[in-house]
């Protein structure tokens, strides 16, 4: 990762309250050069530039860090090449974060990655979201997914998987408010409501993002 990519990310994470140490900037920098030699050969991201890796990927992940750092347990319910989960996990070394995809070569790479930046308390698991519930139901305080499904699919699966008191936290993008509008009705069906929406423009660049964060109806 070059200079200017390693500035932006510092100042990217800085908007989110977050302040990288040198060694939390070099396992960024580790990471996005394993995410460019992997996708060579398996298909991760569409994303290849540091800027974009940078943006995009690292400090789009971050955005959720003023939220969720700081919790016991997350789970990252289609997390593909490693987002939302292992820029969480870089911030927060404490959190136990499940990282799960239905894509095998993905949780091997993130399994390399994790190896790599010696994340303790992080699993990946290949599995689909679906069959969750078996294993892990009333497990995490945090359910996130990041462009994993629409919300109605997403709280289904999450729900079980929540602790008593435990959230779901939808990353969307510039629709996130619309989605919510269409899914009020079938998350008042679940018993969950819209807690907190926070629309935000990504640092650095005029893509708009939303955080939609959910909870139980008590
Ligand atoms: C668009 S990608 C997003 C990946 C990552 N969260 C990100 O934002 O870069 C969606 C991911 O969800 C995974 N996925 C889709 N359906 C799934 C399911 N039912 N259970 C687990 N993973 C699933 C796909 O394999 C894919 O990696």
């Amino acid at each position: 990762m070059n200079q200017s990519a390693r500035s932006l990310l510092l100042q990217g994470a800085a908007a989110f309250g977050v302040t990288l140490s040198p060694p939390q900037l070099d396992a960024f920098a580790c990471y996005a050069a394993e995410l460019k030699k992997w996708n060579r050969k398996i298909n991760l991201t569409a994303i290849t530039g540091d800027v974009e890796i940078v943006l995009k990927h690292f400090v789009d992940s971050l955005s959720i860090c003023p939220i969720v750092a700081g919790a016991g347990s997350v789970l990252d319910l289609g997390s593909g090449g490693g987002f939302p989960v292992i820029p969480l996990k870089v911030i927060d070394a404490n959190i136990e974060a499940l990282s799960v995809d239905a894509v095998e070569k993905k949780i091997i790479f993130q399994r390399h990655v994790g190896r790599l930046l010696g994340l303790s308390g992080f699993t990946a698991l290949h599995a689909r979201g679906e069959v969750l519930a078996e294993r892990f139901a009333g497990r995490f305080d945090w359910v996130v997914s990041r462009a994993f499904a629409d919300i109605p699919t997403f709280v289904r699966m999450a729900l079980p998987l929540c602790a008593a008191d435990g959230k779901i936290l939808a990353m969307k993008g510039q629709a996130g408010r619309t989605e919510v509008e269409a899914a009020q009705g079938e998350l008042t069906g679940l018993g969950l409501k819209v807690v907190e929406l926070i629309e935000f423009t990504l640092p650095q660049s005029t893509a708009q993002r939303s955080l939609v964060v959910i909870g139980k109806n008590q």
